[in-house]
């Protein structure tokens, strides 16, 4: 059911430092910080020719990434994300099949625009999944 891979997104401490670090070291594409108030995070995109880096650093006062970067204070790699071509279908299976979708399970606006949701880390062999609408 799931698809492409969307993005890869690592949690930062200095996202200027980082942003430096993909675009002058790795020679990559990036774009202009972007503050997203209802995710709690600032993110920076990083163009690859085959998906996307997401740059995140928290924003505002109860960032959902904030005990992450205080249990990993150098940063690390936070959530995958995978399309799905219907994001209502995909939440109503993941429950299905005894998944935990995180927040009211309703999916909110991503950083492209499209409804995304997430699953709990523990459900997924440690790793925090995001679903986007293709
Ligand atoms: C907008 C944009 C987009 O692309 O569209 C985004 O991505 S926004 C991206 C930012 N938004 C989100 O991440 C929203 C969904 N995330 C969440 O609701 C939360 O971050 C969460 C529930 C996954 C974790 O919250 P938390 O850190 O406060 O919770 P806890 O500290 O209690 O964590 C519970 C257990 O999960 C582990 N844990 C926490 N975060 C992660 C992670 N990213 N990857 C793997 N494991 C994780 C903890 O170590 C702990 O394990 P142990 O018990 O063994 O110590
Ligand atoms: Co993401």
């Amino acid at each position: 059911m799931i698809g492409k891979l969307n993005h890869v997104a690592i949690v930062v401490p200095d996202l200027t430092a980082a942003t430096a670090l993909y675009r002058d070291t790795l020679g990559a594409a990036v774009s202009q910080p972007v503050d997203l108030a209802p995710h709690g995070v600032t993110v920076v995109f990083v163009e690859l020719p085959n998906t996307k880096i997401e740059l995140l650093h928290p924003f505002g006062e109860k960032s959902p990434i904030a005990g992450f970067l205080e249990k990993n204070p150098s940063g690390g790699i936070h959530h995958i994300c995978y399309e799905v071509d219907d994001i209502l279908a995909a939440r109503d299976r993941m429950k299905a099949q005894g998944a935990r979708v995180l927040g009211d399970g309703e999916p909110k606006i991503g950083a492209h625009d499209k409804p995304v949701l997430f699953l709990h880390p523990k459900d997924f062999c440690g790793t925090l999944v995001e679903l986007e609408q293709a």
